[in-house]
């Protein structure tokens, strides 16, 4: 069965609202096919739906409204808290809504000691779970915590939204869970509803539609974005990523782009490892780079001692920007490859894929579409769909991510494919895959291969359609390196 993550289901809603579809249109159609399970299930009595302060209790409140409207339900509704403590507007709105339905009850309960939670909660045929969904953070507090002590003594029938409300400690540990007869959860399977200790709580797992625009699955939006690992606020200089860039000699522009756009993505320490011929001209870019020179006028076997230093210092290597294709160039970044846990290869240095020994490493390639086709050794398809098999295929067969480059850029692991369409006709200008290369490096620091290379492509292009606004087919690769922390703020 098709399964996602909680995280996964959480960048698909925002990219969701991203496209125009608002979040209570999602939970309408959640609370609805709650109220429409329910109805296929029992044929009549009395059910009670206890909704937490969160989304996850605007869709009991959604359930709950078209429940009334079926005379055999006889329908009573607690919020954990009071109105003015719900905190999103959608929840707040379809729990105010309630007012103008003919349940029978609506009870605002503050005190875990008060007597009409376990009133209720025992004179009930049915209990609707909308307590907590996947916005649970840390150990349960009150009065979630007794609703669910209560729940789970009371012997009835209990039907989770979402997710049974609960909790696992740090040892991954289920401290406290509403034992569940049917759990009903949105779009797709959760992987963490299918581990053993979840499935012990969840009863029957139930999927059902809410409505989800395709594209934002299978579209990078802003969802995927706010799932990017970030700095803490505490956080030392080089927790953020220490980026080593090896590029330039037949070029100097191009490396020096590439860490450019590395420290705009929020890398903390970025170092140019560059040829002599260029080493200078890079660092005079700007006083933001730091710049080590190789040994020669393009990367050779003897600068093998000084990267391997280098890379024991960095967490993350992105080669390839300007290096040249000469032989000498092509072997020794193949001696390279498996010195980094992390890598990102772009331009010529993909020459060297043929061969290499990646061994544990987690690489992101970043080709565009002719450099696939040499890679490969055959030409990349025209069509969508057969390219989209092709990086599948590739990608499997590599061991690695790739972010083949084009009108949408496709990124797959080998399992799992997205696409993304931000950017524009004016990118074709030079130096913005060297752009590229640089944010996925930096965003690959503190983040998993497939993240890391999907997010880079659509802040990439983001901040691409930004600089276009401005400067139109003027625009500079440079351009786009400005507009990354806007993107990025979003
Ligand atoms: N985002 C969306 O577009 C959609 C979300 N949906 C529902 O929204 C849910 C997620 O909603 P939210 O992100 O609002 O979060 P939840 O409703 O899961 O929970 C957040 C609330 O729980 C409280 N809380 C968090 N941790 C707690 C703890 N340890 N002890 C006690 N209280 C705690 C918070 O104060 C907050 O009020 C999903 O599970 C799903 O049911 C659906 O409506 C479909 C659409
Ligand atoms: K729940």
């Amino acid at each position: 069965m098709d399964s996602i993550i909680w995280e996964e289901m959480k960048a698909i809603d925002a990219n969701c609202a991203q496209l125009g579809l608002l979040p209570i249109q999602l939970m309408e159609n959640a609370g609805c096919s709650i109220s429409r399970a329910i109805r296929d299930h029992f044929s009549g009595g009395k059910i009670l739906l206890i909704a937490g302060r969160g989304n996850n209790g605007g869709d009991a409140c959604v359930a709950a409204r078209h429940l009334c409207q079926f005379p055999q339900f006889q329908v009573n509704v607690i919020l954990l808290g009071n109105a003015a403590s719900i905190r999103t507007e959608e929840a707040k709105r379809n729990f105010a809504l309630l007012r103008h339905c003919q349940t029978n009850s609506i009870n605002e309960i503050t005190d875990s000691g008060d007597v009409k939670l376990s009133d209720l909660i025992n004179s009930s045929d049915i209990i609707v779970d909308g307590i907590l969904g996947t916005g649970m953070t840390g150990k349960i507090r009150e009065l979630e915590a007794s609703a669910i002590d209560l729940i789970n003594l009371s012997g009835k029938y209990v039907i989770s939204i979402d997710v049974p409300s609960g909790t696992i400690d740090a040892n991954n540990e289920l401290v406290k869970c509403v034992k569940a007869d049917t759990t009903i959860t949105f779009h797709k399977m959760k992987k963490e509803l299918n581990t053993p200790m979840m499935s012990c709580y969840t009863g029957e797992v139930r999927i059902e539609d809410i409505g989800v625009c395709a594209h934002a699955e299978s579209f990078i939006g802003i969802g995927n974005l706010r799932s990017l690992n970030t700095r803490s606020h505490d956080s030392h200089k080089g927790q953020a990523g220490r980026i080593l860039i090896i590029g330039g000699g037949a070029y100097s522009g191009a490396p020096a782009l590439t860490a450019l756009a590395a420290l705009r993505t929020g890398a903390d320490i970025v170092t140019v490892a560059a040829p002599s011929n260029v080493a200078g001209i890079i660092a005079s870019f700007s006083p933001d780079l730091i710049v080590r020179c190789l040994s020669d006028q393009r990367l050779c076997i003897e600068d093998i001692p000084l990267i391997s230093r280098l890379a024991h210092q960095h967490d993350v290597i992105v080669m390839g920007m300007g290096l040249g294709n000469g032989e000498e160039v092509i072997e020794t970044v193949r001696s390279i490859i498996p010195m980094c846990k992390k890598l990102v290869i772009d331009a010529d240095a993909l020459s060297a894929l043929e061969n290499a020994d990646s061994g544990a490493s987690e690489i992101v390639i970043t080709p565009h579409v002719r450099e696939f086709a040499r890679i490969r050794k055959m030409e990349t398809a025209v069509d969508l769909n057969k390219r989209i098999e092709e990086v599948m295929i590739f990608s499997k067969e590599k061991k690695l991510v790739t972010l083949l480059k084009g009108v949408v850029d496709i990124i797959s692991d080998g399992r799992k494919v997205l696409l993304n369409r931000t950017g524009n006709a004016g990118m074709s200008v030079g130096g913005t895959g060297d752009v590229l290369a640089g944010i996925t490096g930096a965003l690959l620091a503190t983040n998993t291969p497939m993240k890391a290379a999907a997010c880079a492509a659509y802040i990439n292009g983001a901040a691409g359609d930004l600089a276009f606004k401005e400067n139109g087919y003027g625009l500079l690769a440079t351009d786009i390196i400005d507009k990354i922390t806007d993107v990025m703020r979003e």
